[in-house]
């Protein structure tokens, strides 16, 4: 697999979701399943698309006490997922244990990486709950306690990444939501990058929704935005 793409497969129904997984090959991209397609058709639909060859990041980002988070963790490991998420803002008793609970899944369990600061708020966001420092402020003290856990990596922005590397060395996986190719607006998003910028700052796994899904032709925007990148990097 040399391709750094993860597609968010955000599509509101199976049959969007198989028309553009059909045309798609599993050494172009991984997939990501998040809330509103996973709540709609569940682990049997991640089980059909595991068939098919594409390794899935069950993004489900747990946020709760750290029994419940590790027992999720856990039942995302059964279903053989390759990545999944928990917030690092549930704190270090909770990611120790969403990491413990992955212990007895030796070297299949999935990674587990933590979300740090989402990449849709920039620093006014933080300060309306109370945080007042800035995205890369938190974000880093976030993704250092992660790592501290034993986590395999982290979700942050691209606008990150260069000083995480420095930071947090090279095997701790940065996987980047928030990418935006030239000519692609923003949507909710507010910490973006363009593939090729995030790719050159030392992204592993570039995270792209919309710019893909809701395209006219969605495997073609994917051809397209491969062809920026340098696949012989990942
Ligand atoms: O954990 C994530 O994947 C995630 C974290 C984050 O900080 N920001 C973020 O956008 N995401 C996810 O990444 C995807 C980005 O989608 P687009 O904005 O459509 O490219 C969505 O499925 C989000 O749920």
């Amino acid at each position: 697999m040399s391709s750094p793409i993860i597609v968010a497969v955000d599509f509101a129904d199976v049959k969007s979701a198989w028309n553009f997984i059909d045309r798609v090959d599993p050494k172009d991209c991984r997939l990501k399943i998040g809330k509103e397609l996973f709540t709609h058709a569940g682990p049997e639909f991640i089980k059909q698309i595991m068939n098919k060859g594409f390794e899935i990041f069950l993004d489900l980002k747990f946020h709760d006490i750290p029994n419940t988070v590790a027992k999720a963790v856990a039942v995302a490991a059964d279903l053989g997922v390759w990545m999944t998420n928990v917030h690092a803002s549930g704190g270090i008793r909770m990611m120790e244990a969403a990491k413990d609970a992955l212990y007895p899944y030796g070297k299949d369990a999935p990674l587990l990486i933590a979300v740090t600061v989402l990449t849709s708020m920039e620093a006014a966001d933080l300060k309306d709950i109370g945080i007042n420092v800035s995205p890369l402020e938190q974000a880093t003290k976030l993704a250092i306690l992660a790592k501290n856990c034993g986590l395999d990596g982290v979700v942050c922005s691209a606008k990150e990444v260069q000083s995480f590397r420095t930071r947090l060395g090279s095997n701790f996986k940065l996987v980047t939501p928030g990418i935006r190719p030239l000519g692609s607006g923003p949507d909710d998003q507010r910490r973006i990058m363009t593939p090729q910028r995030a790719q050159a700052a030392g992204s592993d796994y570039l995270v792209i929704g919309r710019p893909i899904t809701k395209a006219e032709d969605p495997a073609k925007a994917l051809q397209s935005i491969l062809s920026t990148l340098d696949l012989s990097k990942s």
